[in-house]
C-alpha cells in the first residue's frame, strides 16, 4: 500500500538550526498516529513542515499523487494558544477560512448550509456571530476543529485539542475522532497518556528525532527500551502517570 504522505530523512528548524534531524515516517489511509514528546521536542515543527509551512533543510515530504498539489486535503487544528485572539473575526468566518475548495465547486449559499450544519453537528451554533476573542478555550478548540473538518480532508492534524476543554468535549471529540478515523487518517499531538493509549493505533515519540512504535499501549518499559523520552502531562479523570525525562 502506497503511504498518504511519506517523510525521509527530514531535517527541519528554524534559521538554519535543526530541530528535527533524518526523521522517517510513513502515513497510511486511516492511520491514527499520536505523537508525543517533551516540551520543545519539535512536535509542532514536524507537523508544520508535514502542512508546507516550514521549508525543510534536509530530506523530504512526498504526497501520493491523488492528494498532492497546492490545496492538499489536509485539515489542521492548530494549538490554540498560539492564536492572536485580539483579530477581528467571527468564528462562522473561521470555520470557513477553513474552506479550501474552489468557490465554484460550491456555491456560497450551499457553503453557508454546510458551516451552519457542522457548528451545530458541534454544539456551538449558538455562538457563530460572536468574535473570537470572546470565546472560552473550550468554544475556541470547538471552533478550530470546524475549521479543520469544513473540506471534509483526507489527513486530518490536531495539535494539542485537549488543551482547555472539558471533560464532556473531550469525550465527544475523541468519540468524533475514532468515526472520521474510519474513512480518514489522523495524526494527533498530545500530552495526555491517557488519551494516547485509549485512542490513537501508534504512537510516534518526538524528540528531535523520532521513535515509531507500532502499538498504543505505551510503559515505562517501552519508552525505555525505545529510547523514547517523554515527558507526560495528564489532566482529566483517566489514571496517568508522569514519566521522567530520560534520554
Ligand atoms: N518560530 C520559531 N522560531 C524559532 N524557534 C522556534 C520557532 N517555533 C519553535 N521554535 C523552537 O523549536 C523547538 C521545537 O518547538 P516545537 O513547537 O516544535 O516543540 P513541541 O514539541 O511542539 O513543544 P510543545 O509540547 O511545547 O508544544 C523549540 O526549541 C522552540 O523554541
Amino acid at each position: 500500500m502506497e503511504p498518504l504522505i511519506k517523510i525521509e530523512n527530514l531535517t527541519v528548524g528554524y534559521d538554519n538550526t535543526p530541530v528535527l534531524e533524518n526523521v522517517n515516517l510513513d502515513i497510511f489511509e486511516k492511520d491514527f498516529i499520536g505523537v508525543i514528546g517533551p516540551n520543545g521536542g519539535g512536535k509542532t515543527t514536524l507537523l508544520k513542515a508535514v502542512l508546507g509551512l516550514l521549508k525543510p533543510s534536509g530530506g523530504k515530504i512526498t504526497f501520493r499523487k491523488d492528494i498532492a498539489g497546492k490545496k492538499k486535503p489536509i485539515g489542521y487544528l492548530p494549538q490554540v494558544r498560539h492564536i492572536d485572539r485580539k483579530f477581528p473575526i467571527t468564528v462562522f468566518d473561521v470555520v470557513r477560512s477553513g474552506f479550501l475548495m474552489k468557490q465554484k465547486e460550491l456555491s456560497s449559499s450551499d457553503l453557508k448550509q454546510k458551516i451552519n450544519r457542522l457548528l451545530d453537528e458541534t454544539g456551538i451554533s449558538n455562538i457563530r456571530h460572536k468574535a473570537i476573542g470572546e470565546l472560552s478555550g473550550g468554544q475556541m478548540q470547538r471552533v478550530f476543529l470546524c475549521r479543520a473538518l469544513i473540506s471534509e480532508p483526507k489527513i486530518l492534524i490536531l495539535d494539542e485539542p485537549d488543551t482547555f476543554v472539558d471533560n464532556r468535549f473531550e469525550g465527544e471529540l475523541y468519540n468524533r475522532l475514532i468515526q472520521l478515523n474510519k474513512e480518514i487518517a489522523i495524526i494527533l499531538v498530545s500530552h495526555d497518556l491517557g488519551t494516547i493509549s485509549s485512542y490513537v493505533k501508534t504512537i510516534a515519540c518526538v524528540n528531535g528525532d523520532l521513535h515509531y512504535h507500532l502499538s498504543n499501549n505505551i510503559t515505562q518499559e517501552q519508552l525505555d527500551g525505545y529510547n523514547c523520552p517523554i515527558q507526560i502531562i495528564s489532566h482529566g479523570d483517566i489514571p496517568h502517570t508522569i514519566l521522567k525525562h530520560h534520554h
